[in-house]
């Protein structure tokens, strides 16, 4: 459905000679390919600066590739960026509105862009309850989660066949993003193709089939989520009975430490079981899980990534 194929672009800061230009310049990305299936939720995932947004400008044809192409129901994204539009919901990491106007007054305005607005207007009375936000109220007073709110609701009340969404969850409260994965579940059970991009390993895990890894405009990996969860390295922090009980512990064949008395750490890659027996001999005061950095989750990808570089480079020398 979505298919992006050695894409490349090339920041340029200045408009002066080529040389003053190519000193200025930053690779927004890097030669990369990825596609989406028909009916699938594909997240991408990286930290600030990564170039996901650079991707998604260039689906919705906003960007013209150095190199490479986006396309969509092979369309080209650049040169028929007028038909692919007419099928994409895409909500903009950041969105302008017209802040006189009345939240409903803009959803209004946005439908008829689309085809009559009436046929809209039952999704968007759904969505708005869902997501409790009071449509009445002015552009100009709303906060940034609820003008949030209100971009996802303008994104799918239409509908659309493909949904793209940049940071979709950001300023909205947890309980707001849980409403939000039911919401792209939901459109995901009605067939719907879905991109979203995300600096939060948790929200792309609960909604996402596939994730591609995405760091300095280069893909790192992509990955099944199921891939992803198995390989996913978990760190916890026990506190024990007694410091005998720590030692056991770390002693135990596990990758362990202390970090107190009767506290230690332990890592673990995919399967649980071997934790769990050594923590049936001894008594747990506590038990936590750290806090997966996504930095720590994809990192593991960029690494392998790095290797299989250097291993190409060294069989070249
Ligand atoms: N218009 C622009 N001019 C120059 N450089 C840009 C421009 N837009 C993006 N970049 C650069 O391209 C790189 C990728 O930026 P991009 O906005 O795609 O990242 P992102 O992954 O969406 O980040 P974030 O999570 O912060 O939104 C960054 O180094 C950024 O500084």
């Amino acid at each position: 459905m979505i298919q992006v194929k050695g894409l490349s672009k090339i920041y340029t800061k200045a408009r002066g000679k080529n040389k003053e230009a190519i000193s200025n310049s930053i690779v927004g990305l890097k030669d990369v390919t990825f596609h989406v299936r028909l009916g699938e939720v594909f997240g991408l995932l990286g930290p600030n600066g990564a170039g996901k947004t650079t991707v998604i400008r260039h689906l919705m044809g906003f960007l013209k590739p150095d190199a490479g192409f986006a396309r969509i129901k092979s369309l080209d994204c650049w040169e028929e960026s007028k038909e692919v539009k007419a099928f994409v919901g895409y909500l903009p990491g950041e969105m302008n509105f017209l802040k006189e106007m009345s939240g409903l007054e803009f959803l209004n305005l946005m439908a008829g862009m689309h085809g009559n607005r009436l046929v809209f207007s039952r999704r968007r009375d759904a969505l708005a309850e869902h997501l409790d936000l009071n449509l009445k109220q002015p552009i100009k007073k709303m906060s940034k989660g609820m003008k949030q709110k209100l971009g996802i609701i303008n994104t799918m009340m239409l509908d659309a066949e493909v949904l793209i969404l940049d940071e979709p969850t950001s300023g909205l409260d947890p309980l707001m993003q849980k409403v939000f994965i039911d919401l792209v579940l939901e459109e995901k059970n009605r067939g719907k193709t879905i991109l979203i991009s995300s600096h939060m390993f948790p929200e792309i895990e609960r909604t996402c089939d596939r994730v591609g890894i995405i760091r300095a405009g280069k893909l790192a990996a992509v990955e099944g989520i199921q891939k992803l969860r198995q390989e996913q390295r978990r760190t916890f922090e026990i506190t024990l009975e007694t410091p005998e009980q720590a030692q056991l512990i770390c002693e135990s064949g596990l990758k362990a430490g202390r970090i107190g008395a009767n506290q230690v750490f332990v890592e673990i890659q995919g399967d649980m079981n071997p934790l769990l027996k050594v923590l049936a001999q001894v008594q747990v005061k506590d038990f936590l899980q750290r806090m997966t950095e996504l930095e720590e989750a994809f990192m593991q990808f960029y690494e392998r990534g790095e290797a299989v570089e250097q291993s190409i480079i060294s069989s070249h020398v």
